[in-house]
């Protein structure tokens, strides 16, 4: 599939001002360009949107929207995530890169978040739930939920800090 530039990929939109803050002037901007978890892509150049149509076109080969009620595609994830949970069960605490797992495992996970993220964009849809731009949103709720200069370094609720 080509690429294309929307909003369902923001890891190249370093520095991106996912708040409209810096509008309402409360300097709560989502500043990513000191993250090192964002300076190299990791993911694909593919969007959101590719992806939820190339989902869609693969329901409605199977006439199988008349399955995919919000509610059945809801159950269905949470089954994905149990499925992907299962593969951690009993492990212990396993690192970033997951070098505790086998080359397998690792392909596993990588077939659950996928089952997961295919549901999900299934939900959105089913939902008319514009996912980018509503996590966008979040994320600009969160920054202001957590300001950097109470919350770093700390794991506390942001209820801790008001
Ligand atoms: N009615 C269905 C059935 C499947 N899928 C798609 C979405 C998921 O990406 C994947 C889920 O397929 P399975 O239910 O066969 O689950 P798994 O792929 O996890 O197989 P298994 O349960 O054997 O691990 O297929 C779908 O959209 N709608």
């Amino acid at each position: 599939m080509s690429a294309n530039n929307d909003s369902g990929d923001i890891s190249r939109h370093k520095n991106t001002n996912l708040s409209g803050a810096d509008q309402a002037g409360d300097g709560a901007t989502v500043s990513t360009s000191a993250d090192s978890h964002v300076e190299k892509p990791l993911f694909s150049n593919m969007s959101f949107e590719e992806l939820r149509q190339a989902n869609e076109q693969f329901i409605k080969e199977r006439n199988w929207h008349q399955f995919h009620s919000p509610r059945n595609v809801l159950f269905a994830m949470v089954g994905e995530v149990g499925e992907l949970a299962e593969i951690f069960q009993w492990k212990g605490e396993v690192s970033e890169g997951l070098p505790e797992l086998s080359p397998a495992e690792r392909e596993h996970v990588g077939q659950e978040v996928s089952d997961i993220l295919i549901y999900l964009l299934d939900f959105a849809t089913r939902c008319k739930i514009d996912l980018p731009a509503a996590v966008v949103r979040k994320m600009a709720a969160n920054a202001k939920k957590y300001p950097v200069d109470k919350a770093y370094g700390k794991a506390n609720k942001y209820t801790d800090y008001q």
